[in-house]
Order: structure tokens, then C-alpha cells, then sequence
């Protein structure tokens, strides 16, 4: 069975290099000609662990080829999922223009039976939709063979998302063809763990459980941000509390870290297509609408803490903030509505002076964030950027903060506040001696400053 995967974003090359890794031969496509000519050079366009060797191992192998030919690649698949981006339109309804630029392209080339599998988050509907396109094309071209569609939304992580690829929670099939139902099972039976379950449904049914699954683990973590804020006036603390929590399994201890709230190239979009879903339909939901709304407010709220904490009318002129870590989440260098390029705002619009280190995210903040340049100074390392600030603000959990000299660190900067938005190092005695440290969630400043000067 020939596959072929039409985008190469996260989504598209991980699962194209993880099925090459498994015997099937693959081929990617973009229409991103630079994108492919790195990827035929063996230059891998993002930051995702693991994905390097998987894709370098493809190519020598000869499972795994990129091209910039939609024809070529939709006449040798036989399966050809579906992987192009689903950015929010201005007025948060998902933009299907490269699902549909796909669609036609099928639609136009498609030269015999083949299963049309859309692994791009879509709205309710879509896939119906693109059913009834292909049927209305291959009539048109009195095509003699059918094609079937199928939705099987996508689940991994960024920063996991190779280890997801081969061992996801659960594998969801929508089609209401045996035959795509069959093949699609081979595609995924030789390489996930055995216990993974499928779950077979109809094509709205699935698309319906990616906005769910996504929108209420985006509730789940408002929610418990929500909490966070309200324990810091009332004296309770956020960690104890979603621990104690998370120990009912109805609950279950996951996504309960407070924080500067999400971010990334899903949630936010997700909450607001599914909103949007809801109101083309009559149904307003209001539990995602109250949840994207708490997470605006969190980011703003980070600002507004900072800015108290440090200087007495809330301006922060005069200050240099180190912010650490710009991506959205550790582990990749994707900084798609990340909650630092709020937080940066805020602090630069109030006055500060910022400088900014993030181990993968640099370079995309600089390409995607142009009015930034000249606002923002990139420093090469966690130590070069908080050298003569007055603040640190830790944006992101990287593992790599761990390994911080400390002591040597505090004596280089200016002054000693640590405002730690991930509640990385909420146990760490020697940070919490050091700095003046402001977790989230938690009133208790138990602050024994040492002579760090
Ligand atoms: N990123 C994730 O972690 C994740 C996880 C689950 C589901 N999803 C969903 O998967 C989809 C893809 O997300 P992503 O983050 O991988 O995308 P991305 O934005 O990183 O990449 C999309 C790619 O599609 C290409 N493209 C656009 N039009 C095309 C066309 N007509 N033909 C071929 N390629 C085309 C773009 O050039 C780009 O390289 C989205 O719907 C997203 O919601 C993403
Ligand atoms: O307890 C938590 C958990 C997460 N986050 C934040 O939530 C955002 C999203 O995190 P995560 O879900 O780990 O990252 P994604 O890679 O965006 O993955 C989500 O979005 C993908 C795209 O749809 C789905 O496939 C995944 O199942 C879903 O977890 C990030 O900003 C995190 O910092 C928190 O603030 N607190």
C-alpha cells in the first residue's frame, strides 16, 4: 500500500516519517518549494525530537521521497491523507482553503480507487462535504472507480509527537466505507502498540471528537488557572490543590498545571472554531467561550502581576525583564500563539526593556514576529539574557533551566525578582533563597533573601 501525505507541517512529516519507518513507502507533498527542497537535502524544517533520524533513515532507505507534485503524488497513493494547516480566519471560523486547493487537486488527478483520509483538524461537515465534491468531480470526468473519504483526526503532541505517532491514546476512524475502514486499520495495525484502541464512527462523529477532546482540556487548564489566581489572594496554593484534585480518578491529575495559560497552534484555534461551529449551528457554547476568554485574562494578568510586583504605579520604565523561553510549550521551536508574545507585549507597552532567550524559538520569533525587531533583544544564552535585569520571567518549562548556576547568575543581575509562570522550580531551595520568587497560584512568599550581592 503507497501512502501519500499532502503537507508537510508537524503533522504531515511525522506521520509520513514514522509509516516510512514501518515498511509503507511515502511520499510528502508541499507546495512550499523551498520546504521541499530542504527536506529532499535532509534538512529538516522544524524542531521535533526525534523526527531528524526518523526522516534521515527514510530517505537513505528509499521509503521516503517530498515533492512539490500534487498530481504525482495523488496518482502513485493509495491512501492520501490530508495534513495542511486549518489557521483560524479573523473571525475564529477554521480557513479550509488548503483543504479545499487539496480536495481539487484530487479531485482533477485521481486516476482509481483510493481512500482520502483528512488528518487536518476540520470543521463538522467537512468531510461530507469533500465526499460529495469527489463524487461530483469523477462523474464530471465520467471517472469508472470511486474514492473514499475518511476523518481521522490527529492527536499527538508537539515536543512528543514521534512517540504519539507510535503509541497514541486511541486511533479514531470516521467513514462509513468498509473497504477505507480496512485499510486504514492495516496502515495504522503495523506500527502502534496492540492495546491502542479504534474507535469507528461516521465522518461528523470524529470530526466532532478532535474540537471536543481539544476544547475541554483547554477548560480544563482555564479552569484550573482560574483557581490559581483566586489562591493567590485568598492564601491557597494552586499545586496542592490540583494535586489533591487530581487524586480522584474521575478528575485525573492531567492538565491541572497552572501557568501563563495555553497556547500553540491548537487550542486556541480549536476553542474558537468549535464556538464558531456553534454558533453557525444555534448552540452557543458557552463553557469553551468562558474558557478562551479566563485565558485571555490570565495572560494579562501575568503583566499586571510583574508590573505591581516590581515598581509601585504599575509603569515598568527604567526595568530590564529577562523573559526565558518564547515557544509555547518546551520541546519545540513552534511559538504559534504562544503566551510570551502576550506577556512581551505587555511588558513592553508599560515601559520595560526586554531581552529574551528560548532554547528552539528564537529564530522563529524573529521571522514571525517582525514588529518585535529592534523591541526585543535575542540573547544566546539563559545567563547572557538575565545579566543586568532587574526580573526574570521563565515563559517555558525547558528542561535545560535546571542546569542554571544559580548563585552565579543572581550576582550578575540587577536585581532579584523571579517570576516563574510555570512553577518550574516551586521546590527548589536555592532559586527560592535567591530571588525574590512570585510563583503562580500561590500566596506564600517565603522569601529568605541571601546576601546574593
Ligand atoms: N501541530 C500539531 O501538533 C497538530 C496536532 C494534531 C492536529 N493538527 C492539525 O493538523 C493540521 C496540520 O497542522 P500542522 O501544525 O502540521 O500544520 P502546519 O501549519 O505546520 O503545516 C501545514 C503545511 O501544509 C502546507 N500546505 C498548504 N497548502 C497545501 C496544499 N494545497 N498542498 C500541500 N501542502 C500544502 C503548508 O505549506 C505547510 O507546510 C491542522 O489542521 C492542525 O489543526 C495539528
Ligand atoms: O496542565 C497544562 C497542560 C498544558 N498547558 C498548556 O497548554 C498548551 C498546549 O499543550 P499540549 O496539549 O501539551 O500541546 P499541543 O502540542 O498543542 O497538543 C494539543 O493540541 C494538539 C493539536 O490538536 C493535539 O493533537 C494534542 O492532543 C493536544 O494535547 C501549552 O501552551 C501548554 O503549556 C498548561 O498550561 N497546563
Amino acid at each position: 500500500m503507497k501512502i501519500g501525505i499532502m503537507g508537510t507541517g508537524y503533522v504531515g512529516l511525522v506521520h509520513g516519517a514514522v509509516l516510512a519507518g514501518n515498511g509503507f513507502q511515502v511520499t510528502c507533498m508541499d507546495v512550499d518549494a523551498d520546504k521541499i527542497k530542504r527536506l529532499t537535502d535532509g534538512i529538516t524544517p522544524l524542531y521535533e525530537p526525534g523526527l531528524d533520524e526518523l526522516l534521515e533513515r527514510g530517505i537513505r532507505e528509499g521509503t521516503l521521497s517530498f515533492t512539490t507534485s500534487a498530481k504525482e503524488v495523488i496518482q502513485s497513493s493509495d491512501v492520501i491523507f490530508i495534513a495542511v494547516g486549518t489557521p483560524a480566519k479573523d473571525d475564529g471560523s477554521a480557513n479550509l482553503a488548503y483543504v479545499h486547493e487539496v480536495a481539487q487537486a484530487i479531485g482533477k488527478y485521481a486516476n482509481g480507487y483510493k481512500v482520502v483520509v483528512s488528518k487536518s483538524t476540520v470543521p463538522v461537515g467537512t468531510n461530507r462535504t469533500i465526499a460529495r465534491y469527489l463524487d461530483g468531480a469523477l462523474k464530471s470526468r465520467h471517472a469508472p472507480f470511486r474514492l473514499d473519504v475518511a476523518s481521522n483526526p490527529e492527536f499527538l503532541r508537539q515536543g512528543k509527537a514521534v512517540g504519539d505517532s507510535r503509541s497514541p491514546s486511541r486511533v479514531v476512524i470516521g467513514t462509513e466505507s468498509e473497504q477505507a475502514k480496512r485499510m486504514l486499520q492495516a496502515v495504522y495495525e503495523t506500527h502502534i502498540r496492540e492495546d491502542v484502541p479504534f474507535l469507528y464512527t461516521n465522518l461528523e462523529t470524529a470530526e466532532m471528537i478532535k474540537y471536543a477532546s481539544n476544547s475541554f482540556l483547554a477548560v480544563k487548564i482555564s479552569f484550573v488557572n482560574e483557581l490559581a489566581l483566586l489562591s493567590e489572594k485568598v492564601g491557597a496554593d494552586i499545586g496542592d490543590i490540583a494535586a489533591g484534585m487530581g487524586l480522584d480518578e474521575r478528575i485525573s491529575p492531567h492538565f491541572l498545571q497552572a501557568g501563563p495559560g495555553y497556547g500553540g497552534s491548537c487550542f486556541p484555534k480549536d476553542t474558537q472554531a468549535l464556538v464558531d461551529i456553534g454558533r453557525r449551528n444555534g448552540e452557543e457554547l458557552h463553557i469553551v467561550r468562558a474558557a478562551m476568554t479566563a485565558n485571555e485574562k490570565q495572560k494579562s494578568r501575568m503583566v499586571a502581576k510583574i508590573a505591581e510586583q516590581l515598581s509601585f504605579d504599575g509603569t515598568l520604565k527604567g526595568k530590564t525583564i529577562a523573559v526565558w523561553g518564547l515557544s509555547f510549550k518546551p520541546e519545540t521551536d513552534d511559538i504559534r500563539d504562544a503566551p510570551s508574545y502576550a506577556v512581551i507585549n505587555g511588558l513592553l507597552s508599560r515601559g520595560a526593556a526586554v531581552k529574551a532567550y528560548c532554547p528552539q524559538g528564537m529564530k522563529q520569533a524573529q521571522r514571525q514576529w517582525t514588529e518585535l525587531n529592534g523591541l526585543v533583544t535575542y540573547c544566546e544564552s539563559e545567563a547572557d539574557c538575565a545579566q543586568n535585569a532587574d526580573a526574570i520571567v521563565l515563559m517555558t518549562e525547558w528542561e535545560q533551566f535546571r542546569e542554571i548556576s544559580w548563585d552565579i547568575l543572581a550576582k550578575s543581575m540587577r536585581g532579584n525578582a523571579f517570576f516563574d509562570l510555570r512553577n518550574m522550580f516551586a521546590e527548589h531551595p536555592r532559586v527560592r533563597r535567591l530571588f525574590r520568587y512570585y510563583p503562580v497560584g500561590s500566596s506564600e512568599l517565603a522569601y529568605t533573601l541571601e546576601e546574593a550581592k
